[in-house]
C-alpha cells in the first residue's frame, strides 16, 4: 500500500497541493484524475519521494518513505514519468535493463536471469523487436513502452505511472493498461481519459486546484454530477454491457435533447414535411 497524509505542496510562494489524504490499496490500481494544473504530478512527485511534502507524510507498506535507503526504494516502486529520461546513446535492451539494478550489487554483471527479466519485459509491452535500437531515436509512443519494460524488469511491488498512454494508439492503450492491471500489484496511475480509468481502475481519487473532490471505488466516483462539476463538460454516463463509459459535450453547445427535437421536423417519408417555421 502506498498512502500519503495530509500532503501539502508549493512552488514557491503558491501552493499547489493542499492536504491530500491518497490510499493505493495494496493489489488494486488507483487512478489519479483531475484536470490540467489540478496538481496530479505533483502528488506523484510526493508518493515517489522525488520531493518531500512541505506538509504531511508518505508511508509504504506502513513505512515512512524517508526510512529506505534509495535501493531498498527501487526494489519496491518503479517509477514512469512523463518525460522520457536521459540522452546518451543508450540501446533499448540496456535501457531496460538498468531496471534490474536495485536487484545487483554494486559491481555484478547482469546475469542470465537479468537478461530473461527484461527480454519478458520488453516482449510484454510489445518492443521486443526494438532491443537494439538507440533508445533517443525512438517515436514518443515507442520510448513509452521502453520506460513502462524498464519498470516491468525492476519486479517492483509498487508501480507509479503519470500519463502512460499519452503517446499510445488505442490498441496499445489497451494493451498497455490489462498488462499493468493483470500484474496484480499495487499501482497509482495517472490518467487524462476517463473512459481508460473506468475500464482499467479499481479506485480513484479526483484532483481540482490541489484539493481532493473525491476517492473512492470508480463506480461511486465518477458520478456525471462529479465529473461535470470537475471538467466543466456535459458528462453522459452510461452503463453498458462492457461497463461504465462516458459520452462528453461541451456545456455551451445544444444540448442533445434540443437537437433531437430540430431534427424531427425533417421530413421522414413522404417529403411533404416541413419545419414547423415554414408551414
Ligand atoms: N516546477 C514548477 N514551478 C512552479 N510551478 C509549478 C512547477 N511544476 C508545476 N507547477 C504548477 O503546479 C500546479 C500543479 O501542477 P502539476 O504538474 O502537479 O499538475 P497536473 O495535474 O499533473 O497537470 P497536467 O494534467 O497538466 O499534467 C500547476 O499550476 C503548475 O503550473
Amino acid at each position: 500500500m502506498i498512502e500519503g497524509r495530509g500532503l501539502s505542496y508549493a512552488y514557491g510562494t503558491t501552493t499547489v497541493v493542499r492536504d491530500v489524504d491518497v490510499r493505493a490499496e495494496t493489489g488494486r490500481v488507483l487512478g489519479l484524475l483531475g484536470p490540467n494544473g489540478s496538481g496530479k504530478t505533483t502528488v506523484v512527485r510526493m508518493l515517489t519521494g522525488i520531493v518531500a511534502p512541505d506538509a504531511g507524510e508518505v508511508l509504504l507498506d506502513g513505512r515512512p518513505l524517508g526510512s529506505f535507503t534509495p535501493r531498498a526504494l527501487a526494489r519496491q516502486v518503479a517509477v514512469v514519468l512523463q518525460e522520457a529520461s536521459g540522452d546518451l546513446p543508450m540501446t533499448v535492451a540496456d535501457m531496460v535493463m538498468l531496471g534490474r539494478a536495485p536487484h545487483q550489487s554494486t559491481f555484478s554483471r547482469n546475469s542470465a536471469e537479468d537478461h530473461r527479466i527484461a527480454a519478458a519485459a520488453l516482449r510484454r509491452v510489445g518492443a521486443r523487436h526494438l532491443a537494439d535500437r538507440i533508445f533517443v531515436r525512438l517515436s514518443g509512443g515507442e520510448k513509452q513502452r521502453v520506460m513502462i519494460a524498464r519498470a516491468l524488469a525492476q519486479q517492483p511491488t509498487h508501480l507509479v505511472l503519470d500519463e502512460p498512454t499519452n503517446h499510445l494508439d488505442i490498441r496499445f492503450q489497451h494493451e498497455l493498461l490489462s498488462v499493468i492491471r493483470g500484474l496484480g500489484i499495487t499501482t497509482v496511475i495517472v490518467l487524462h481519459d476517463l473512459n481508460l480509468a473506468a475500464r482499467y481502475c479499481d479506485d480513484v481519487l479526483v484532483l481540482q486546484e490541489g484539493n481532493v473532490v473525491a476517492h473512492g471505488p470508480c463506480a461511486d466516483v465518477l458520478t456525471s454530477e462529479l465529473l461535470e462539476g470537475v471538467y466543466g463538460v456535459g458528462v453522459e454516463r452510461l452503463e453498458t454491457s462492457r461497463g461504465i463509459q462516458f459520452l462528453f459535450h461541451p456545456l455551451d453547445a445544444a444540448s442533445p435533447p434540443a437537437r433531437e427535437s430540430a431534427l424531427a421536423t425533417v421530413p421522414t417519408g413522404g417529403g411533404h414535411e416541413r419545419p414547423a417555421e415554414h408551414r
